[in-house]
């Protein structure tokens, strides 16, 4: 009997499966952080062996831990860091270049030349996006024209380009698919969202045969099953999308005016804008959701490079908390920041100002500045940073939200949500379960096998674990705004006249 659907969640720090029930529950979860590699600054690398052997190893002990037969499961979702580019041989399988992870800006001078050039039009118009090096185009362009013999073999026909869900179902069937989703596609700048294609157009001008890519096809959908060598069965392979873009779906967010906040690594607001590919003036992108088969639903992104990654910074680079958790208790320790703000600019910023050579800021120290006030002003980045995007989301889509739906690791944390719920003035809706990533791609596999039946069937599942009320006055709010908006400014002034070589 078919109990489970497994949700493979590839992250950005860690592999994780979930085992996931009929009602939605999660009934085995087990979870491996893995090597981040930062070769120069700015730069970021993961091992795609590892991203695979991480993700596998959590797949095979996530049914141990409950005693899961193959023949229970009755179907795998993948999810996973989008954008993240791994290039590989279609002979041998093998990586011929670290993953590239979204958030490395090598390419940054790249997209510069574009623009000079006056693509960033074709670009913004046919891809939804705004040129950056954060998607997978400029990646796939560099590992061409850097790693040697590699443009020999993109020209040989044996180089495959994959996001990190097509090099997962690659290793499941053991090299027998070769395929992404409408979702991963919609990241890599070089596929036509209306056209729902990769794009000739711009493929020519980064130089990137199309012999690479793969195959295009829904987010819900049968694309191959599992090896009997890898997993010790054949299990379907039944859904796939970027994890922004599950998380969605996980919510239930099926109606246009839907919209939900992930606190992860980074941050993510995505507001589902139903049938229609709605063009942004205010810095965010438009993408593609996750749908079931024979419906397309596109959606309006901000993305916030580093979130939770900054709890980690202040957990493994600072040493002042010892748990991610911990860090709610300093906050709540002192009454306010004492004046201070953390942009937490790492990586440039992304929406809605998508300037890549900004770099992490800290404002508004003096003499009584102690521990407490730096971590909670990193935590209420977070909270300004959605604030950000939400302002540009309202203005784009015309429609005020009345409450934000919240998920991710970060989103466990009640100091942020109410900070985010008084800085927004709205209410925030945390549900019981924040791994709505993971579900969504659950959902997405469940519902192309007949595990459930639609959408409808999937919305009973969705339960309200607590809702943070907005109770700063409009004048604080205000305050608080201006103080974050100069933080910004110093964030951006410092990285105005840097080039690439002073990076
Ligand atoms: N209680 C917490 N408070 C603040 N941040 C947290 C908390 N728990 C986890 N995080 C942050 O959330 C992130 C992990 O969330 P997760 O959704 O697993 O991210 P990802 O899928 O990007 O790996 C980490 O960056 C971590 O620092
Ligand atoms: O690893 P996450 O959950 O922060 O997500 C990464 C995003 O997909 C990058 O676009």
């Amino acid at each position: 009997m078919k109990k489970y659907v497994m949700a493979l969640d590839q992250g950005t720090t860690s592999s994780r499966c979930i085992l996931f029930d009929k009602a939605g529950h999660m009934k085995s979860v087990v979870q491996r952080e893995f090597t981040q590699i930062y070769p120069k600054p700015g730069w970021v690398e993961h091992d795609p062996l590892e991203i695979w052997s991480s993700q596998l190893s959590v797949a095979v002990e996530a049914m141990g831990k409950i005693g899961a037969a193959i023949d229970e499961i009755a179907a795998i979702g993948i999810t996973n860091q989008r954008e993240t580019t791994i290039c590989f041989s279609r002979k041998t399988g093998k990586p011929v270049y670290n993953a590239i992870v979204w958030q490395c800006r090598r390419t940054a001078d790249t997209i510069e030349k574009l623009k000079e050039e006056g693509f960033d039009k074709v670009i913004r118009e046919k891809t939804g996006l705004v040129p950056d090096a954060y998607f997978s185009g400029t990646k796939i362009k560099w590992i061409l024209d850097n790693v040697e013999g590699a443009r020999e073999m993109a020209q040989a026909g044996d180089l495959l380009f994959g996001t990190v869900d097509t090099w997962l179902i690659w290793n499941l069937t053991k090299g027998k698919v070769f395929v992404t989703d409408y979702t991963n596609a919609s990241r890599t700048m070089l596929f036509d969202i209306h056209k729902r294609d990769w794009d000739d157009e711009i493929l020519n001008k980064l130089e990137i045969p199309r012999s690479m890519l793969p195959q295009v096809k829904p987010s819900s959908c049968i694309y191959g099953y599992t090896d009997e060598s890898v997993i010790g069965g054949e299990i379907p392979i039944a859904g796939a999308a970027g994890d922004q873009q599950a998380a969605l779906f996980g919510q239930c967010c099926f109606d246009a005016g839907e919209a939900k906040n992930t606190y992860g690594t980074g941050c993510f607001l995505l507001m589902n804008t139903g049938d229609k590919a709605v063009a942004s003036d205010n810095g965010l992108l438009t993408t593609i959701a996750a749908s079931t088969e024979g419906e397309i639903r596109y959606a309006l992104e901000g993305s916030v490079f580093v979130a939770g990654a900054a709890i980690q910074w202040l957990r493994d680079e600072l040493r002042m908390i010892k748990s991610a958790p911990q860090s709610q208790e300093y906050a709540m320790e002192v009454e306010d920041t004492n004046g201070v703000y953390v942009v937490p600019a790492f990586t440039g910023l992304g929406a809605p100002y998508w300037n890549p050579y900004a770099r992490g800021t800290i404002v508004g120290l003096s003499r009584g500045a102690k521990k407490e006030h730096f971590i909670r002003a990193t935590l209420e980045s977070l909270a300004y940073q959605t604030q950000d995007v939400l302002e540009a989301m309202e203005k784009d889509s015309g429609i005020k939200l009345k409450n934000l739906r919240v998920d991710g690791g970060a989103s466990a944390n009640d100091f942020l949500m109410q900070f985010q719920a008084d800085i927004m003035n709205k209410e925030v809706l945390r549900p019981e379960c924040i791994e709505t990533t993971a579900l969504g791609a659950a959902y997405l596999a469940g519902i192309a096998t007949g595990f459930w039946k639609d959408k409808e069937d999937i919305r009973k599942n969705w339960f309200l674990e607590k809702t943070f009320l907005p109770f700063m006055s409009q004048e604080e709010r205000k305050k608080k705004l201006k103080g974050w908006k100069r933080a910004v400014n110093c964030a951006i002034a410092y990285a105005s006249d840097c080039t690439e070589e002073e990076e």
